[in-house]
């Protein structure tokens, strides 16, 4: 690893983020040093003018003036795009330096002091809401979190810089060359802008949202907007702004009242700036980022607001004690410092990654409101009430804490009460705009499904429901034509059918597809003992049928007495996973067989949310697997922000891992560090033929199998016995082939598997007489060839295997005329078909192609006629099972949809071309 690589990862910095994160870094290294020279300027400027009186002035006037200054910036920002306002904030912190260094060559009066204050703190308002716009779009909250405390980082050297200046220059001519500096740097800054400028698009998207469930009373809305985060970020911003000025007033005023003299006062003020830039540096760089991962975001909030209130408790006992001087300029030097290391390095990249989950816009507002309007209203609040107390001598130097308790307290209400905002806000931006919910969705279907009942099949009348035929019922489920009748009456049973369903469920004798529809259908019947039952279900080692488990509970409240259950299942889970991840790292990223186990760690990932929202609040869960199933970068983002402040870390860590595009290498690192094994692991080919159909798909252990070494085991005899008996065509298929092989091949290791397992021959020889002539896996090969399942992965193409029907046609035959009904679709393996219209043309299908969707979409009669033209072998897929996958798989009705308009398209340039 080279050393920048190395300094890459300890900052948490991603290779392809490394140009962006350099130029932010170093864009507010330039805009540090510009302000700070001014700021330097400014105090020497005021400290030696009767700070005293001054400084509050200097406060009241510097709110003013940043509040104007905050208003023009977002009316520009509203109209001119932020581009073009962040070039214009520089020119205009050009031109603000020059008129600064203007004021400094004409005089030194007070006056002056406080118009240089004042002007300072516009030009660090506007630079600072610039600079955080612009990475305010580039950055999403993830990359917030972890980069804005290295890109803001980049002010504290200039700042530290500025600072030792500030302990060397006590002559005024000296400032105006600290002034035309800062005006170099902000030149310097402004070219910087312009290169990031030319790698990202600094724009502001509009994101149509719904409205908010919990917004701002509307009578507030006009000071704050409609979201409840803005206004606690905001009124938390205010109050510590106006704590941060008394702290600030309190330290120069008694730091002016020890050291009468101008260069001393200028020298200490120097020093612990330096010391204070440093140690936030420092912080920032080295643990903001760690400290947010694993103290959480909730407890940073009010990290700030809980040291100022021991700062308070302190003073109170300082007071108490009638502390000297010495012990009083200590005190204050301490907080300061603390305040401003945990400012800048806590507060401000948090309160930045706070705002991210809102809309672009809305992120910039929100911005502009604090920075711009309610921190400038603290500053100049604090500077209202330091300037009653200098007007009332009499007052101890330690009356300001009374106020400042009150803000602290303020502060740390709002803030305590943000988090809970920022995970609303979070859920909010994960959304959809017309979402039903999962559960809503079930519903409906088993509402359509029950609606059709009653006529489909006399047998079953759910008007005279007898208990006695619950079992019946329940195998009529299997039927389809029986199936919403059935449905019906179990549903109108209510109670008393669930210790029929529950048996079901537990038994091993239901195939899949039922136990998948018997849970649904205890899903619809809220009872304790319907619940149990799926929560049984959860707990059996099948794991197709936790799917159908979790995927039923869906619609429960997480019940705490469970807990340990699920808790469980996430740790088998995650067990499962880094297994999966270990086989992976052994294997060429492109192998088909690695394919598949990616797919078994999507499943994985799967059943972690189901298990998940078992455990913490479901439709936050709900929302954050939708998430990060997304393909927009923001809304992946807010979900994993959502899921790292839910769930413990452990877990998100490894959720995480599951979800990243990375070598399996790199993700198996974290599930190393999380779980730990006593034993090596088996290797991942042997894993899987032993365990079989309970835990993988069938494409996975069919690709197993074709690997597989097996040995002369007792359990590898069973293993290959049970594969050969499975009910997957696929299964069985690459089953036979591998023992044929070890027969021909190895035969003293077949007679050693015989002797284990004396049946396997039987077996063998049982499903010899090949029952069609394509075999599954070509089948699996066929489907992925088509334009319909190109994006279905194999281990989903599997299961549409046993219902693909096998038909063939000699030359010249008709499949069907024009005006039949009919509701299959075709798929043709060989040969060609021609589809007519009378004795028109329209289009001739070869392998891959598929035909005859649109009776099988609008069950009207077919619209063309089918012609074989020579022989041909297709698949035929009939309606309701079509139906079912294109329920599960919604990628197959979206390639349906684009293979529809491509033919739309080329009739129309057909009829174009014809007259
Ligand atoms: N203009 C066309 N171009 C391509 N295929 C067509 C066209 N018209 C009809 N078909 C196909 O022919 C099939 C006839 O039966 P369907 O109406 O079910 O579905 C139809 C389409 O698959």
């Amino acid at each position: 690893m080279t050393l920048l690589a190395r300094w890459r990862q300890l900052l948490g910095i991603r290779a392809e983020e490394g140009r962006t994160v350099g130029l932010f870094f170093l864009h507010n290294f330039l805009l540090g040093i510009g302000t700070i020279l001014v700021y330097v300027s400014a105090n020497v400027i005021l400290l030696e003018n009767h700070p005293e009186r001054n400084l509050p002035l200097a406060y009241l006037a510097a709110a003013g003036a940043m509040i104007g200054a905050g208003r023009i910036y977002s009316r520009y920002e509203h109209h001119l795009g932020l581009q073009r306002v962040a070039v214009r904030v520089l020119l205009a912190s050009l031109v603000l330096t020059g008129v600064l260094a203007a004021l400094v060559a004409w005089g030194h009066s007070a006056a002056t002091a406080v118009a240089i204050m004042a002007g300072y703190r516009v030009i660090y308002l506007l630079t600072n809401l610039e600079f955080w716009g612009v990475s305010a779009v580039v950055f999403d909250v993830r990359q917030g979190r972890r980069l804005f405390s290295v890109i803001s980082s980049g002010d504290m050297p200039a700042k530290a810089l500025g600072a030792v200046l500030a302990i060397l220059i006590h002559h005024h001519s000296d400032l105006l060359w600290l002034l035309l500096t800062a005006f170099g740097a902000y030149l310097g800054a402004l070219l910087v802008l312009r290169a990031t400028g030319r790698g990202h698009a600094v724009e502001v998207r509009e994101a149509a949202r719904a409205a908010r469930q919990q917004a701002v009373a509307p009578a507030l809305q006009r000071w704050f907007g409609s979201s409840r985060l803005v206004l606690t970020m905001c009124l938390g911003m205010l109050s510590i702004a106006a704590v941060t000025a008394g702290i600030e007033y309190s330290f120069f005023v008694n730091v002016k009242h020890r050291f009468h003299d101008q260069a001393t006062v200028m020298q200490y003020v120097g020093s612990v700036l330096v010391a204070a830039y440093l140690l936030a540096l420092l912080f920032k760089l080295l643990f903001s980022r760690a400290a947010t991962d694993q103290v959480g975001v909730r407890r940073m909030l009010v990290l700030l607001p809980g040291v100022l209130a021991a700062a308070m408790l302190l003073a109170v006992w300082l007071w108490y004690a009638q502390a000297d001087e010495g012990t009083r300029l200590l005190y204050f030097c301490g907080v300061f410092v603390t305040l401003e290391v945990l400012r800048r390095a806590v507060f401000d990249p948090l309160f930045l990654t706070l705002f991210q989950p809102l809309s672009p816009p809305e992120r910039l507002q929100a911005h502009t409101l604090a920075k711009g309007v309610y921190e400038p209203l603290g500053l100049g609040l604090g500077g209202l009430l330091l300037l009653g107390q200098h007007l009332r001598p009499g007052l101890s130097a330690w009356a300001p804490f009374v106020w400042m308790s009150l803000f602290v307290a303020l502060a740390w209400y709002c803030l305590y009460r943000t988090h809970g905002h920022y995970l609303a806000e979070l859920q909010h931006a994960l959304r959809r705009r017309f979402s039903a919910g999962p559960d809503t969705a079930t519903t409906l279907r088993w509402a359509a499904a029950a609606d059709e009942g009653g006529s489909a099949d006399p047998a079953f009348d759910p008007t005279n429901f007898v208990p006695a035929e619950t079992s019946q019922l329940i195998a009529a489920l299997r039927d389809k034509t029986t199936r919403p009748a059935a449905t019906q009456a179990l549903l109108q049973g209510g109670p008393a059918v669930v210790p029929a369903l529950a048996e079901t469920l537990e038994s091993p004798e239901a195939d899949d597809a039922l136990v998948r529809r018997v849970a649904l259908l205890c899903a619809r019947l809220p009872l304790s003992a319907s619940h149990q039952a799926l929560v049984t279900l959860a707990w059996q080692p099948n794991l197709f049928r936790r799917e159908a488990a979790l995927r039923a509970l869906r619609g429960y409240t997480p019940q705490p007495s469970e807990a340990p259950v699920f808790e469980a299942l996430v740790q088998e889970e995650l067990t499962l996973a880094r297994h999966l991840l270990t086989g992976l790292t052994e294997l060429a990223p492109a192998e088909p067989l690695a394919l598949s186990l990616e797919y078994e760690l999507m499943r994985v990932q799967q059943r972690l949310f189901g298990l998940l929202g078992q455990l913490y609040p479901p439709q936050l869960i709900a929302d954050a697997q939708r998430g990060v199933a997304q393909a927009a970068r923001e809304r992946q983002a807010n979900a994993l922000e959502i899921l790292d402040n839910l769930i413990p870390q452990p877990v998100y860590q490894a959720l995480q891992a599951l979800l990243e595009v990375a070598p399996p290498a790199a993700r198996l690192r974290t599930f190393e560090r999380l779980l730990t094994y006593d034993e090596p692991l088996a290797a991942i080919v042997p894993t899987v033929v032993r365990r079989g159909e309970t835990v993988f798909t069938d494409w996975t252990i069919a690709l197993a199998l074709g690997q597989w070494q097996p040995t002369a085991a007792l359990a590898d005899a069973a293993a290959l016995l049970a594969r050969l008996g499975s009910s997957s065509p696929l299964v069985q298929e690459a089953a036979k082939a591998l023992t044929r092989r070890v027969q021909q091949q190895e035969p003293a290791l077949f007679g050693q598997l015989l002797a284990h397992q004396p049946t396997l021959e039987t077996v063998l020889m049982s499903h010899s007489a090949p029952e069609s002539r394509i075999s599954a896996a070509e089948r699996v090969a066929l489907l992925k060839h088509t334009a319909l399942f190109a994006a279905t992965p194999e281990n989903v193409l599997s299961s549409i295997v046993p219902i693909m029907k096998e038909v063939s046609f000699g030359a010249g035959e008709q499949i069907f005329a024009k005006g039949d009904l009919g509701t299959s679709l075709f798929i043709v393996q060989t040969g060609e078909v021609g589809i007519f219209s009378g004795a028109q043309q329209l289009a001739t299908f070869g392998p891959g192609d598929f035909f005859g969707e649109l009776a099988l979409l609008d069950a009207e009669p077919r619209s063309a006629s089918a012609v074989t033209q020579g022989p041909v072998l297709a698949f035929r897929l009939d309606q309701d099972d079509f139906y079912d996958v294109m329920e599960e798989r919604p990628e197959v009705l979206r390639n349906i949809l684009r293979v529809l308009c491509q033919r739309l398209r080329r009739q129309n340039e057909k009829s174009v071309a014809a007259g």
